[in-house]
């Protein structure tokens, strides 16, 4: 029997299979936000996959290519200077391989930052600390945001629910709780020999906010969970990567907010043995005292709610004590 043992920088990262072409997700749901019909075509992708790429969205390339040329720079910095932008106070800061507390690993390093309502970097995270990068992930975060209030009106109109900013005012409001995550993963060359597989960059999870808008370099690497993979099972399929849209990832808390009418994607994201990946996520959550129950007008005669009541924060704080992979809605269900 021949044992292959992990090279050693990998030697706590989880290998995946390495994907192939025919895992490429062609049919990846695309809708045009600046075209009449964008409403109904962002319902019918959540509905199926939870999941979607935005185009038509006006967010200028000149944003998108400042901020990421600013974040090279950064992740090219030597490995001490980085880890001075560590977190001050858990999550936010420099991390690098470890997700979260719980003893989650990947072959990335990271930015995670807050947001405040300004739709700007929260003075209460210093990193990071050069200016020409924070004004850039400034311009790019309020942009960003525009698109996810965009999508969400798109979504209440798609939905039927009278008031358009339903959705929308969860991530606009006073205290709402928006966090901004860029992902660096360098390229994995010590897996090469080992015939198929790649390193874990991001494991596989779901997001527990209402949406997260995703933005790459254009390098592959993100997978998302449909159904289809026989007896019931899921199948994972890569994304083809466009560094001139979005994707749109349905979190937990929409999927609760509409009773299991759209599905909060499952995910990952694998590391590419030659190119790096660099990746910006927005992630809109409410503020911590919002209710997250299905909206009334979207629960038939009789229909009553599948999850048990809570508050975002009461999720999120059972959130993070949660590994990656786990169903953290599962302890919400009834
Ligand atoms: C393992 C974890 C990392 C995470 C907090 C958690 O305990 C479970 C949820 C994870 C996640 C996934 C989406 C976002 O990247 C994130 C910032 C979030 O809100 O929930 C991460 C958390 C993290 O990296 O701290
Ligand atoms: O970096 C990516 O492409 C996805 C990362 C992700 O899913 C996350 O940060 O929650
Ligand atoms: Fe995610």
């Amino acid at each position: 029997m021949v044992v292959l043992a992990n090279p050693p920088v990998v030697d706590q990262i989880p290998l995946l299979r390495s994907p192939g072409p025919r895992d490429s997700f062609a049919a990846v749901p695309v809708v045009d936000l600046s075209r009449p019909g964008a409403a109904r075509a962002i319902v019918d992708a959540c509905e199926r996959f939870g999941f979607f790429k935005v185009v038509g969205h006006g967010v200028s390339p000149d944003t998108m290519d400042r901020a990421e040329s600013e974040a090279v720079r950064f992740f090219a910095q030597a490995q001490a200077d980085k880890d001075r932008a560590g977190p001050a106070y858990p999550p936010f800061g420099y991390g690098s391989k470890r997700i979260g507390l719980n003893g989650d690993m990947g072959w990335l390093e990271y930015l995670l930052l807050a947001v405040d309502d300004s739709a700007s970097l929260s003075d209460s995270c210093a990193a990071p600390s050069n200016a020409a990068f924070r004004a850039a992930l400034n311009e790019y975060v309020a942009a960003v945001r525009k698109v996810a209030v965009r999508v969400l009106e798109a979504m209440a109109e798609g939905l039927g629910i009278a008031a358009a900013d339903t959705l929308s005012a969860m991530v606009t409001e006073q205290g709402s709780d928006q966090v901004f995550r860029v992902n660096h993963y360098p390229p994995c060359p010590a897996l090469q020999g080992l015939l198929g597989c790649s390193a874990t960059g991001f494991g596989e999870h779901t997001d527990p906010q209402l949406i997260s808008v995703l933005r790459s370099n254009g390098t592959s690497g993100l997978q998302i969970a449909i159904p289809g993979g026989g007896a019931g099972a899921a199948r994972w399929v890569s994304v083809p990567s466009d560094r001139d849209a979005f994707f749109v990832n349905v979190g937990d808390s929409l999927q609760v907010l509409t009773n299991g009418r759209f599905r909060s994607v499952k995910h990952r994201v694998v590391t590419n043995s030659l190119k790096s990946r660099v990746s910006f996520i927005y992630f809109g959550g409410p503020p911590l005292a919002q209710r997250i129950a299905p909206l009334p007008e979207l629960l038939g005669e009789g229909e009553e709610s599948l999850y048990k009541e809570f508050t975002w924060g009461e999720y999120k704080k059972a959130a993070y004590k949660t590994r990656l992979g786990d169903n953290r809605l599962a302890q919400f269900e009834k």
